[in-house]
């Protein structure tokens, strides 16, 4: 019998391969990986060109049988994105996004939902990893008042980069979430934007990919409907070790 989990991890490991290969080849390119910033590598976003990459995303997922992994793999230059890929192995589903030239499922257009009414929306977002009883209490009250006010439902799939997608895909009308981080949410970023959608901080300021916080929505009305409910905080940034003057 096929190995599925394995068939999955092979492509993560071919596709996180060919970044570094070409990374290698283009030894200007600057790299921001989960594991090689756990191996102690620096997190820093400067105006060169920088992958920004999480081989599996959806680790808890993974070693579970949970059928949601995603491959994230950003481009970003100038601070900017450029492409994001990401790849949601069981589905066999390749969410593409080159900077003005929209965003694909398998070569499918996407387009994000035109729902502006919040009551008729679905939210993702997630219950994070963090087991600090007063952020857990955050998320929770979050939680709480987003599906309140009311909504069609809560959902997430346990992976950032696979619910940014769903965003991009119009399953469903926003995600958010505090903790994050930037390899988790850069291919998704743009992919959200190609598809007609927005980003924005969980305080409706600009969306800071170092911050570990982000809205993507449909657009700007439901992004900014939920932001009003969100009980915000601020985890420690994806630079805050690694901050450069420039
Ligand atoms: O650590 P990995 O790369 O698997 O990814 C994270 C997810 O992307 C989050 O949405 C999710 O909430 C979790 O924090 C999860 O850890
Ligand atoms: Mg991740």
């Amino acid at each position: 019998m096929t190995d599925l989990w394995q068939n999955a991890m092979d492509h993560a490991v071919a596709l996180a391969r060919k970044a570094g290969s070409v990374s290698v080849c283009l030894s200007f390119c600057l790299f921001i990986g989960e594991e090689s910033v756990a191996a102690g590598e620096p997190c820093v976003l400067t105006d060169n060109p920088t992958w920004i990459v999480d081989p599996v995303d959806g680790t808890t997922n993974f070693v579970h049988g949970y059928p949601f992994v995603a491959v994230s793999i950003g481009f970003a230059v100038n601070r900017k994105l450029e492409f994001g890929v990401v790849y949601s192995c069981i589905e066999d589903k390749m969410y593409t996004a080159r900077k003005g030239q929209g965003a694909f499922c398998n070569g499918q257009l996407l387009n994000v939902s035109d729902q502006k009414e919040i009551s008729q929306s679905i939210i993702a977002t997630e219950f994070g990893s963090n087991r600090d009883t007063e952020v857990v209490d955050k998320i929770f009250s979050s939680m709480r008042k987003i599906l309140c006010l009311p909504i069609h439902g809560i959902r997430g799939v346990g992976t950032a980069a696979t619910n940014m997608c769903l965003v991009a895909s119009g399953c469903v009308e926003a995600y958010y979430e505090i903790g994050i981080h930037c390899w988790d949410i850069a291919a998704g970023a743009i992919i959200v934007t190609e598809a007609g959608g927005v980003l924005m901080d969980v305080d409706g300021g600009p969306l800071d990919l170092m911050s570990r916080r982000v809205v993507a929505a449909n657009n700007k009305i439901i992004a900014e409907r939920i932001v009003k409910e969100i009980d915000a905080f601020t985890p420690l940034r994806d630079d805050a070790s690694t901050e450069t003057e420039d």
